[in-house]
């Protein structure tokens, strides 16, 4: 089987651009086929916030409602994307910037309203990628770089968590090629010690995780990431690996890079 990188990119680091910069002339360097998937919850919040409509967040989730769901669409699929796409094409990547509407390759269904509504909030299942047709895109040359939207198969668009869709990215297309997946952030991976980047943890195991849960050495946006992390790891990824997207250039070059998850 041919390899694939799977890369995610966090708010913290589109936000800085020499952070995204240099993100994007390693991820260039890496050889392979190679997909996107960045975020951008920050700066969707600043958009918000300077339009007057307040950013409400529940558990880092956005409740998404019909104002949010235009500033999102307007930020994600434009705004950040496009600047993604034509900085990758700088360096030679012949990116090509997706959201899931785009050629239906993710169907998400809207979250149903329990205690919460979440508003247009797009949950994915094992059917939502359509890993087939993106494995097309990527034999004919193109690297896919999708942002945080779904749709749902009927005209509407859906807010959908960066983490969350990297993850079924990467388990769809694990039975196309050897998979890796790595979340991109500001820090040098899982720390045992937040404040601390010299204090990495190379590897965890699901036991370790339910440890370090309970020592409230991982908490907020680094608990969904983890949980999504062993998802992939339990449906087939080859390897799924945390760390700092400044380092990104160490995996090339088979130097020891971030915190990697084992079953
Ligand atoms: N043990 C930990 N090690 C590193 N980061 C942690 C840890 N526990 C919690 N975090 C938090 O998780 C955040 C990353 O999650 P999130 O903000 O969702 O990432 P992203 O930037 O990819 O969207 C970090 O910025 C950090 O504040
Ligand atoms: C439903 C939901 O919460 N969607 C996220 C999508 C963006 C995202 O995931 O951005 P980061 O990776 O930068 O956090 C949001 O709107 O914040």
């Amino acid at each position: 089987m041919k390899s694939l990188y799977v890369i995610k990119i966090g708010g913290n680091v589109i936000d800085n651009s020499e952070n995204l910069y240099n993100f994007l002339k390693d991820f260039t360097a890496l050889d392979g086929h190679k997909i996107l998937i960045h975020g951008g919850g920050k700066i969707a919040t600043q958009m918000s916030e300077q339009l007057g409509i307040e950013a409400k967040l529940i558990d880092g989730r956005r409740i998404t409602d019909i104002e949010t769901l235009r500033v999102v669409t307007m930020v994600y699929a434009g705004l950040i994307n496009k600047n993604i796409v034509a900085q990758l094409q700088r360096f030679g990547t012949n990116a090509i910037g997706l959201t899931g509407a785009d050629g239906n390759f993710i169907k998400a269904t809207k979250r149903p309203v329990k205690t919460i509504d979440y508003g247009y909030v797009g949950d994915l299942d094992s059917q939502s990628v359509n890993a087939e047709n993106i494995s097309k895109l990527l034999e004919a040359g193109f690297t896919p770089a999708f942002c945080a939207l779904t749709h749902d198969g009927d005209g509407q668009m859906l807010n959908t968590n960066a983490d969350t869709i990297a993850s079924a990215i990467a388990i769809a297309l694990a039975n196309y090629y050897d998979t890796t997946l790595i979340y991109c952030f500001e820090k040098k991976g899982v720390l045992k010690d937040i404040n601390d980047e010299e204090s990495l943890i190379r590897e965890i195991n699901p036991v370790r995780y339910d440890e370090l849960k309970k020592e409230q050495i991982i908490h907020s946006g680094m608990l969904p990431k983890l949980d999504n992390a062993f998802a992939a790891i339990s449906c087939g990824v080859k390897a799924v690996v945390i760390g700092k997207s400044d380092e990104l250039g160490k995996l090339g070059n088979n130097q020891p890079f971030g915190t990697r998850l084992s079953n």
